[in-house]
């Protein structure tokens, strides 16, 4: 892989070096790091489309604001690498996502150019905040400190989340000094939604926006150093230059734009004119293009959101290996399928249509589809409104990012009671993406609220029968889980039957040992029942389908015919296996000398790796399963080597 020739670049090992290039080699500096960006993500794959729209925007930035001092925040965090390469980190930028090497977001354990980590979007001007009234703090008692800057990055995607909007208006009303930089690039993963968006697309449409890219140079002598607020606000409106920015300007925010995110000689001007004011809060709009410079990521309609390894010259993406549809893909074509027959069905996603396949139910169901953005509070309770009315909503919501609504979920849902359906997706390890995105917490979440259903998925077939028991279960709230990436290969079923609820089921009858799996866990399960037969040792292998309600027939008599019970689930503590623990101990199963463990995720975020290293590291492979067993027997040296060993 020949990597591109950046002479200037190479001159840069963090941004101090940059703030002595002069304006007019700035525009060589963006170019070879748009470069490097390219080829590095080449060799990684990773977030580009985002990196490619802010190359401009993160040399000004860090030419401009005195860094790391003045903290500089990047909202999701997806759209940091540039800053990674500009900030020392270029030498191990092509291990990105790896075991071992760096983030594919911002991240503070890895660089003081990272205030504040980020995975999750819509959290810079939350923290943003609270640096700059941390910062006034420390100014009141030490008056002769400089007062720090402190800059937020936000898309416009990430504006359309609830939290962006709680975070300015606590900011407007503290009038604390702040400067939020909205990227504006009129996408979020896949095309933007919502009045924001309209809102913003009115900015830029405007006789200003087009008499802006002419008269940048004069911008800058005439937008005011230094801001009187109630004179300013006057002289916007009186002007009109700068009227448009009234939605933030109402929130108590300065707006300045919008203004072109590619052009240094718009970016500087106003970025130091930012830096210099002495008013409360600024919002700077800048308008950029996803995927900038790179013509494939131009052309495609996610702009190269997220990429696998590709050929640099064609753009061409490496392909997945497996030749098993995706879970992803199973769920999607199994709701169309149930859609057809229930018109009551429709779907709702949180601005990722794509990511959970909604994007092809909305091709067979345009009307039954609803993106409602960066919005997963709002997406739940919105379900259970639609729920109310008799409809029965399918929220699809990666098991990471439902997180944000457990409120909506405890509160709006499962209080009510309401016949709202979760297609959890991403759930368990997802690799690359690294702790902020790993979907280890949605049983623990879900298990213990009254009146739900959980459900994980085996397999393809298994999950195929679980949108058609989702479809059919109208008596409360009902969720079914599955991971990210490809099945195991199974046959699919025609059409899904539904299931009888709260029942697993035995797939392999032993003797000794019983393995109680849940979700997609049992394939390792029986694997681990193969290398413990060749140890003499016959187990059960079950298949739990559902975290809740328990199969407590199926549980009480694995524990009364086995001598060794193992529960084995891809989540964190707190989930299935604890929940197997106190039924037994209620039933009395414990007192009887049942040898028991619950395999589980460790009580530690996991880094981003490969899925089967994350998968090997927990414990939660075949191997690991067969150690957990002789743990249970008190033989835990007997493990695989022992096995190695014949
Ligand atoms: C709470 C949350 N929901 C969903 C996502 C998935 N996600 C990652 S980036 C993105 C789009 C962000 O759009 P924008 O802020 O405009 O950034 P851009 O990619 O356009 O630079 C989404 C939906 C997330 N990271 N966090
Ligand atoms: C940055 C972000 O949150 C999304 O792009 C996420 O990385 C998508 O994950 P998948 O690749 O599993 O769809
Ligand atoms: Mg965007």
């Amino acid at each position: 892989m020949t990597r591109p020739s950046t002479p200037l670049l190479d001159t840069i090992r963090e941004p101090a070096e940059l703030r002595r290039l002069t304006d007019e080699q700035l525009p060589q500096l963006a170019a070879e790091l748009r470069e490097e960006t390219i080829s590095a993500v080449s060799v990684t794959g990773g977030h580009l489309g985002a990196g490619l729209g802010v190359v401009e925007l993160t040399v000004a930035l860090h030419h401009v604001f005195d860094t790391p001092d003045d903290r500089l925040i990047w909202d999701v965090g997806h759209q940091c690498y540039p800053h990674k390469i500009l900030t020392g980190r270029r030498e191990h930028i092509r291990t990105l996502r790896q075991g071992g090497g760096l983030s594919g977001f911002t991240n503070r354990t890895e660089s003081a150019y990272d205030p504040f980590g980020a995975g999750h979007s819509s959290t810079s001007i939350s923290a943003g905040l609270g640096m700059a009234v941390a910062r006034d703090l420390e100014g009141e008692k030490h008056p002769a400190q400089p007062r720090r800057n402190v800059v937020c990055v936000i898309g416009d995607g990430a504006m359309s989340a609830g939290m962006a909007y709680e975070a300015m208006n606590n900011a407007g009303a503290m009038d604390s000094r702040l400067i939020v930089i909205l990227n504006d690039n009129d996408m979020s993963i896949a095309p933007p939604v919502g009045a924001m968006s309209a809102y913003l697309a009115r900015l830029l449409s405007g006789r200003t926006y087009r008499s802006l890219r002419e008269t940048a140079k004069q911008l800058a002598g005439n937008l005011p150093k230094f801001f009187e607020r109630q004179a300013a606000r006057a002289e916007e409106f009186a002007r009109g230059f700068w009227t448009g920015g009234t939605l933030f300007e109402e929130l108590g925010f300065y707006y300045v734009g919008p203004i072109d995110g590619h052009n240094l000689d718009h970016l500087l001007p106003v970025l130091r004119n930012a830096r210099d004011s002495d008013t409360g809060p600024i919002l700077v709009h800048v308008v950029t293009q996803k995927g900038k410079g790179y013509a494939p990521a131009e052309a495609s309609a996610d702009k190269y959101h997220g990429v696998q390894r590709f050929d640099v010259a064609t753009g061409t993406q490496a392909k997945a290996v497996s030749n098993a549809p995706s879970y992803t893909r199973v769920f999607a074509d199994s709701l169309i399928d149930e859609a057809r027959r229930d018109d009551r069905i429709v779907a709702v996603t949180a601005a990722m249509p794509a990511g959970t396949g909604l994007d092809l139910f909305e091709q067979a169901f345009p009307a039954r589809t609803f993106d409602v953005g960066i919005a997963e509070q709002h997406a739940v309770t919105f379900a259970a409104g639609l729920a109310t009315e008799g409809y029965k909503p399918f929220c699809a919501i990666y098991s990471t990012f439902l997180q944000r609504a457990y409120d909506q979920l405890v509160h709006d849902v499962a209080i009510q009671r309401l016949p709202v359906r979760f297609a959890i997706d991403r759930a368990g390890l997802v690799g690359a993406d690294g702790a902020t995105h790993v979907g280890a917490f949605d049983v623990p979440m879900l298990a213990c609220l009254p009146g739900m259903v959980v459900m994980a998925a085996a397999d393809e077939a298994e999950l195929v029968h679980m949108v058609a028991t989702a479809a059919a279960y109208d008596e409360g709230p009902i969720a079914f889980r599955y991971p990210r990436g490809e099945g195991v290969g199974v046959e699919r079923p025609e059409r899904g039957v539904p299931l009888p609820i709260g029942r697993g089921r035995i797939v392999r009858e032993g003797s000794k040992v019983a393995l109680l799996s849940l979700g997609t866990r049992l394939a390792p399960c029986l694997a681990a029942a193969d290398q413990l037969a060749a140890y003499g040792l016959s187990a059960t292998v079950a298949d739990a389908r559902f975290a809740k309600p328990l199969d407590r027939d199926l549980i009480l008599r694995l524990a009364r015919e086995h001598e060794v019970l193992v529960t084995v689930e891809e989540g964190a503590v707190g989930g299935f296996g604890s929940h197997v623990l106190t039924l037994l101990a209620e039933a009395g199963a414990l007192e009887r000398g049942l040898k028991i463990r619950t395999l589980q995720l460790p009580d530690r975020f996991i880094d981003h790796d490969t899925p089967a290293t994350q998968l090997r590291e927990a414990g939660l492979d075949a191997e690991g399963i067969v150690r957990g067993v002789f743990g249970a027997l008190g033989r835990a040296e007997d493990g695989p080597s022992a096995l190695l060993r014949g």
